[in-house]
């Protein structure tokens, strides 16, 4: 691998589907936050696209920036408080030549966002039928007058919310429309948030950690769910989550996000056999039962970097057991190793001939 200088712009992870537009392609995404006098940079040079009907996860420890990027593409941070650079199209539009009047609800009618915790998602004093109802209401409400659209009435937003809590595996719709959040198991509010995200019609449905306040049988089921939906209704999803094991065997594409960068993608199959980057191979590690059997997981020593005073090489050689002198000194570029997949290191590490990581 050559030097060359500073980090270039990282391309975009492949899509899926070359043929396909992309239901989101995201170019050279970069967040700072102010913070007194100085601008923080949290997330730099993010490039995806995810093609229709396709599932990507994204992955890294906390406060590697998984979080806010997906805002940042979502245009749900306070443009008071940060500052997003880059290129995001949903399904070929880019966002920001729309006039900014039409930027909220354009992106409202293609993607929607599901939280980790549904009790903070949902209103607690409202019955939960007229909150996908509402949600209908504000989004799909805007009628397609081309199309002869005419506009959604309440006993239509209605009717349609009821199917839609039939759609995301809850029994006697019908009665539980009229439930409040309180009388519904975790599970089951986390269902009723995929359907207030379902209301819209969404193309993608962005998902941060959307079962780490649930069990296991349940994460299993919600993310059977997200799955269904895709091969059903052909929406895409993009999963952020710390679980390795998850993101391997639920999506096809795993971006994975150290110190606000994509320092490895990858496609997620054969992903424990595959990767190169030191810091995905030490996330491998620490997945419980996976190299040899009986292994306690492996916790990655250290912490990563504060953005406060950001590396100047790779973000991750301070804790890296293979760096060497110069990963120190430069950035390193996010380089393509074979196709679909790409990694930012300046001494890739052949592949580990680990075990499949599976949940
Ligand atoms: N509202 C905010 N204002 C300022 N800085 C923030 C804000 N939210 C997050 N950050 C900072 O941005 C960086 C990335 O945070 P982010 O929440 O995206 O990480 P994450 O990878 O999603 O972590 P987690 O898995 O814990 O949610 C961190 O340094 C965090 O402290």
């Amino acid at each position: 691998m050559t030097r060359s200088g500073p980090a270039q712009a990282a391309r975009p992870a492949a899509s899926t589907d070359p043929g396909a537009t992309p239901v989101v392609e995201v170019e050279d995404l970069t967040v700072r936050v102010r913070r007194g006098s100085a601008m923080l940079t949290l997330v730099e040079g993010l490039s995806y696209r995810l093609a229709p009907a396709r599932a990507m996860a994204i992955v890294g420890e906390s406060g590697a920036g998984k979080s806010i990027g997906i805002r940042a593409v979502l245009g749900l941070l306070d443009p008071r408080r940060f500052e997003v650079t880059g290129t995001v199209r949903f399904d070929g539009v880019d966002v920001a030549q729309l006039p900014k009047a039409k930027r909220r609800g354009f992106v409202t009618g293609v993607a929607s966002l599901v939280f980790q915790d549904p009790t903070r998602s949902l209103n607690p004093t409202m019955r939960v039928g007229p909150q996908i109802a509402e949600a209908m209401l504000a989004g799909s409400g805007r009628p397609d007058e081309a199309a002869g659209e005419a506009p959604l009435s309440r006993a239509e937003a209605r009717r349609r919310s009821v199917e839609l809590i039939r759609d995301v595996g809850i029994a006697a719709p019908d009665e539980r429309y009229f439930a409040y959040p309180h009388e519904l198991s975790g599970g089951m509010r986390q269902r009723i948030v995929i359907a207030i995200a379902l209301a819209c019609r969404p193309k993608v449905i962005f998902c941060d950690e959307p079962t780490s306040s649930l069990d296991v049988t349940t994460q299993a089921a919600i993310m059977d769910l997200l799955d269904g939906l895709r091969e059903a209704h052909s929406i895409s999803n993009i999963v952020v989550t710390h679980d390795l094991a998850l993101a391997a065997s639920r999506a096809e594409q795993v971006l994975v996000m150290y110190g606000g960068q994509v320092v490895e993608a990858l496609p997620a199959r054969g992903l424990a056999r595959t990767s190169r980057m030191p810091y995905t191979q030490a996330l491998i590690r620490a997945v419980p039962d996976v190299g040899v059997p009986g292994r306690p997981p492996l916790p990655i020593e250290g912490s990563p970097p504060d953005p406060r005073d950001p590396p100047p090489g790779c973000a991750f050689a301070a804790r890296c057991e293979h760096a060497q002198d110069d990963c120190g000194q430069d950035r390193p570029a996010l380089v393509e190793v074979t196709d679909r997949h790409l990694v930012r290191c300046w001494h890739p590490r052949s592949a580990p001939q680990q075990p499949e990581v599976t949940p």
